[in-house]
């Protein structure tokens, strides 16, 4: 079981890459010093939008170590997991909005040997994971409406992650809470003290490709004085 991060984690959403260059793109985020990337797995079925499938994730793996999340935004999640684990994801994040039975996936994914998230669209509510934190690793708490980067960050979540972070808690469980959408700059202070200790961020990163270490080290320090304050 994974701990609980003791310093803020960054994630790298491969939404802004240059989708030519993926691998490249890859290192270069590794070398920056991001602790996992994200695949922002679109179907344009769930979201407005067609991204990667598993082959892609899987050319990639072979030329970086860092860690994969799989994050499926996506109708149907079900009949594509192996293929996500095969891909070399060690963490794959479902929609609690596209599994009927989400305690079946979950338990699935567990039995498939990577860490399992649940996904959380700003108008879902928490509820919908109360009943399946022994089953999680990770939540994950949408910023914005899912489907495109670049999008404004939705402060009107922070009562949100706050109330995750609650849950959790009590959950008595090593679960990280992950917010994703319109992390930058401006608003990752304000998820962090709302209780978010793991932060995805695409747009902001990207911006600053020419000095991604230096602006990772910026995020981070702005999300562990944060944590501390709060
Ligand atoms: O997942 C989504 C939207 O579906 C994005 O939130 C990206 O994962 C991060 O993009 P930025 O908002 O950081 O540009």
């Amino acid at each position: 079981m994974q701990p609980i991060p003791s310093r803020p984690r960054l994630v790298a959403s491969i939404l802004p890459a240059d989708f030519a260059r993926l691998g490249e793109e890859c290192r270069a985020l590794q070398d920056a010093g991001i602790d996992r990337i994200q695949w922002d797995v679109m179907d344009g079925a769930f979201v407005p939008n067609l991204t990667v499938g598993p082959d892609v994730i899987a050319s990639v793996r072979r030329v970086v170590d860092v860690e994969f999340e799989a994050h499926l935004m996506v109708q149907r999640p079900e009949p594509l997991l192996e293929r996500w684990v095969e891909a070399g994801c060690e963490i794959v994040i479902v929609h609690a909005e596209t599994c009927v039975h989400l305690h079946r996936t979950l338990a699935r994914l567990r039995e498939l040997g990577v860490r399992a998230g649940v996904a959380l669209n700003p108008a879902t509510p928490l509820s919908a994971v109360a009943h399946v934190l022994d089953l999680v690793d990770l939540v994950l708490v949408m910023t914005v409406n899912p489907g495109f980067g670049g999008q404004a960050y939705l402060s009107t979540m922070e009562s949100k992650i706050a109330e995750a972070a609650a849950l959790i808690g009590r959950a008595g469980r090593a679960i990280e809470l992950e917010v994703d959408g319109g992390i930058g700059p401006d608003s990752i202070a304000g998820a962090a003290r709302a209780g978010a200790n793991t932060f995805c961020i695409g747009s902001a990163l990207f911006r600053s490709r020419d000095a991604m270490s230096q602006e990772l080290a910026r995020l981070r320090q702005l999300a562990t004085a944060s944590e501390d304050a709060a």
